[in-house]
């Protein structure tokens, strides 16, 4: 099973989780987890699953104006070119049988603020022709820096393992089609 996650991550907290969800997925299947600005133009045509993922922004994924706020925040360690919609965006219409899942991170400050980005992620994606494997998911963070919440990439970990399993399933009982989101 070949596994591509991409990330997007302004002050680090996504890129854990992007690495706490390709070790669960390494249980049982070949992962490349590669930074939003360095991912492939083109999926291979062998590819199982595309899980995508960033911080949410604005109720939404990153757009260039809030990737521009972001660094008048704290430190940005990765993501200030490209996000995952312009990358997304680019890529070609699903082929192949290649089945996606999204996920962000979110604040939680007392009570939870509408708006994901793994939710946006998924619309376009489903908009090209990419089925869903599961619904999207966040992760939460403490505020805009960080730090991820407790137990959050325990989570993640449990996450990707789930997904891992989810695609053998999809292999082995192929009249079970994805979820249409
Ligand atoms: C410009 C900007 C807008 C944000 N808007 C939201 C928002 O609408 N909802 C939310 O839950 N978090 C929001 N956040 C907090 C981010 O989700 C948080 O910074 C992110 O999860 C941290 O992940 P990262 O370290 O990978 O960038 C915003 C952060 C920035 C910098």
């Amino acid at each position: 099973m070949q596994v591509l996650v991409v990330y997007e991550s302004m002050f680090g907290n996504t890129e854990m989780v992007a690495e706490a969800i390709a070790d669960g997925l390494r249980a049982g299947a070949e992962v490349e987890l590669v930074e939003v600005g360095a991912a492939p133009a083109k999926l291979g045509s062998a590819l199982d699953l595309l899980v995508v993922g960033g911080p949410t922004h604005a109720f939404g994924m990153t757009r260039p104006s809030t990737r521009t706020d972001a660094s008048t925040k704290g430190p940005v360690v990765m993501s200030p070119d490209i996000g995952m919609r312009e990358w997304i965006g680019a890529l070609a219409d699903r082929q192949g049988r290649v089945t996606t899942a999204t996920f962000d991170t979110r604040m939680i400050k007392g009570s939870r603020l509408p708006g994901s980005a793994a939710r946006g992620a998924a619309r376009l994606l489903r908009r090209r022709g990419f089925p869903m494997l599961v619904p999207p998911e966040s992760f939460y963070v403490e505020g805009v820096l960080g730090s991820l919440l407790d137990g959050e990439t325990g989570r993640a970990q449990r996450w990707g393992k789930d997904l891992q399993s989810a695609v053998s399933q999809l292999a082995t009982s192929p009249g079970k089609s994805p979820t249409a989101l």
